[in-house]
Formats: C-alpha cells, structure tokens, sequence
C-alpha cells in the first residue's frame, strides 16, 4: 500500500532542465502508465521516484513521508529494467533470492517468497536453470520475480517489454496484467512507448512532453475527450486526423468550414466571438466511414493509397493537400479502389475542435465521465 505524491518535482543535469515541475497524485494500488515521445522525461521521472537520480528541487512524498533524500533501497520500491539486469552465473532461484540474502533474510522466508513468486509468474520449473537457458520472456519474468520477492510497496517498470517479439511481448503483457489483478495493493508505475500497453494497463495514463504533464486520465479519457492537440494526436492509432477550419457558426453548436468547403456542425459549444476564428478540425480515422445515399458528407477525396491488414484497412485519401493525406479505417472487406473517388461523414459525437492554440474546445463542454 504506498500513495506517491509528487509536488513540483524539478530535475535539472546541470544547467539543462530536463522535469519542469511536476504535479501528480498517484493512489495506492494504481497502475500509472507514463507516456511521451523519445527524450520527453519518462524515464528521469520514473529514476526520481525509485531513487536512483537526485530530485534538483520539488517534494516525492510516498504515503505522506517526504523521501527526497531517503536512498533507494529503502523507499520500499522495485525496479524492473528492459534489459533484466539478471546475475548470469547464478540459477534462478538464486537470482530471485539475491536481495532477500543480503538483507539477511531467514533462508526459511526467502524460500517461501521465491517459490510464491515462481508459481505467479510459472518459474517453478525453471528454478534451477541458469538465465542463459532461458529465452527472454522468461527472463523478463525472473527480472520481475526478482522484484517481487522484495514485496514492494511500488513497482516500477522500464520499458519491460521492450526487447522482447511480437507475440512474447503480448503474452508478457497479460501476465503482467494478472500480476496487478494478483497484487491489488501494490502501486505500480510503467513506462512504454507502446500504446497497446498503455491503453490496456493503465488505471491512468500520465502523457508527458518536453518535461511538462500534458494530460492525466484513463485510456478512454484520454482518447475520447484529449486535453489539447498534442495528446489527441499522440494517443490513437493512426494518428486523428487534424484540418485547419474556420468557425463558420459559434453557438450551442459550433459550424466550422472546413479547407475544402464543406461545412460540418460539431457539438461544441463557443461563444458568439468565436465566429470567423481559426481553429483545429479532429477526426479519428475509425470514426470516419463511408457515407450513404443522402448522408451529409463532409470530407471527400480520391484514394491515393490503401494498406490491406486483414481485419481493417487503412485508406489514405488524396483531400486535395499537399502535405498530409487524411487517413480512414475502413473494415477490410470493405470495397475500396485505388483512384476512385470516397465520400465520408461520422457521427458528431465523434468530432473534436481545438482552439488555435491547440487546447481542446470539447473538452470544456462536453466532458466525458471516466
Ligand atoms: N545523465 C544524464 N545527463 C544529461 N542528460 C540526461 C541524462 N539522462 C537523461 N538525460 C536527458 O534527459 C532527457 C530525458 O531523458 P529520458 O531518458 O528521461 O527520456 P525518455 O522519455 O525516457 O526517452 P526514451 O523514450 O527515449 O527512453 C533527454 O534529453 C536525455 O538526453
């Protein structure tokens, strides 16, 4: 059981700022999961919680106590890396007890924690082996046996996944899912670049940018109703698709006229100023379909590629700019040609509109519960 609370935590290398202050509540038994493009703090972050680099200023409290200058092995935290940092010489049951022997464990307990975690993660007949006999998901799976067996009030993962395949890393995946669903009292906080593992581990997402907290909120938070462009973008895959509009009615709701002349009504509520302002049109490319006879159609366009992935397509069309297609998942029995024209709507719920500055107009509006 541990909260974690961190209050304008700030961490510098030098005379270079890398965390500008960060805020975050994070709830005993939480799954955080923090997110960001390559460089944007996620793992500083998370070495500031476990103690591994020094806080340049700002409070890391866990459960109420300011740890700031407690050291590492003593915040109750453990720490899983991508590359599994296992002892090559030692069997797995040895690698899993190695922190339990030096703290001077009885040899009665460290058996009883080594053979719970073995039977969690199914090591129990690995026990013996050696890392090197092993393939790498089931040595990530005694990198975080390892961390178990400490009874962490926190976990940390970095990038666990990461240097596993395709299929390992799904499997790897859904035992760490059972892992928290096993362990519903232990906070744990992971960083991916993965968006599969974001959307289905987290309790709440942390979306970190250039240092800053973007958004904080649940995968569906996030994805339905994104703070600001950034995270709209950022979250979803294939990126929503993003079109300079120009508000063409402000009110209840907002008319905005889209680059290529339609105009579409989003429901979003702006106030009579707002007419003839620049804002920021979004459209997921799942959300989009083909219309029917007699559909308003607001976004049309010729087929300028399709990429065929069986279950779903993606269609990028040709809407007459030069820079970015617009890009439309359609059900891969769909009928589409390469060249023939489309002609799309999606329902209004499923719209977004971002002031010119790019922070989200719906969001304001129309907030949607978690
Ligand atoms: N020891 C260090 N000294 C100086 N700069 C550092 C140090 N460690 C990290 N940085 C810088 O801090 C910034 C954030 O790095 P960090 O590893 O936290 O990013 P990240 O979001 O985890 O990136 P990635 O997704 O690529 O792992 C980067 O610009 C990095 O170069």
């Amino acid at each position: 059981m541990a909260d974690l609370t961190l209050r304008q935590v700030r961490k510098a290398y030098g005379s270079v700022e890398i965390l500008h202050g960060i805020d975050l509540d994070i709830k005993s038994g939480e799954f955080i999961v923090f997110v960001g493009p390559s460089g944007c703090g996620k793992s500083t972050l998370l070495r500031t919680i476990a103690g591994l680099e020094d806080i340049s200023s700002g409070t890391l409290q866990i459960d109420g106590e300011t740890v700031n200058d407690v050291p590492p092995s003593k915040r109750g935290i453990a720490m899983v890396f991508q590359s599994y940092a296992l002892y090559p010489h030692m069997t797995v049951y040895d690698n899993m007890a190695f922190g339990m022997r030096i703290a001077r464990a009885p040899k009665e307990e460290i058996d009883r924690r080594v053979k719970a975690a073995a039977d969690i993660l199914q090591l129990t007949p690995y026990l013996a082996r050696l890392p090197r006999a092993l393939s790498g998901g089931q040595r990530q799976r005694v990198a975080i046996g390892r961390a178990i067996v400490r009874n962490p009030k926190v976990f940390l993962f970095d990038e666990p996944l990461s240097n596993l395949d395709a299929a390992l890393r799904v499997a790897t995946r859904i035992e760490i899912a059972k892992l928290k669903e096993s362990m519903p009292a232990t906070t744990m906080i992971y960083v991916t670049h993965d968006q599969v593992e974001a959307m289905t581990l987290a309790d709440r997402i942390v979306v970190l940018k250039d240092g800053y907290i973007e958004q904080v909120g649940s995968p569906m938070e996030l994805y339905k109703n994104p703070g600001n462009l950034f995270v709209a973008r950022f979250i979803g895959s294939p990126s929503m698709n993003i079109l300079p509009a120009t508000v063409s009615r402000a009110g209840a709701r907002t008319e905005v006229k889209l680059p290529e002349g339609h105009t579409v009504e989003v429901p979003v509520e702006t106030p009579a100023s707002a007419a003839g302002a620049k804002v920021h049109f979004g459209v997921r490319p799942e959300d989009l379909r083909v219309a029917r006879e007699g559909e308003s159609v607001f976004l049309e366009g010729k087929v300028d590629y399709v990429e065929q992935l069986g279950e779903v397509q993606l269609v990028y069309l040709d809407i007459g700019r030069a820079d970015e297609p617009l890009v439309v998942k359609l059900p891969g029995g769909a009928p589409v040609e390469r060249g023939a024209p489309l002609r799309l709507t999606a329902s209004a719920e499923d719209l977004h509109l971002f002031a010119e500055d790019g922070s989200s107009l719906r969001r304001r509006q129309l907030p949607v519960a978690a």
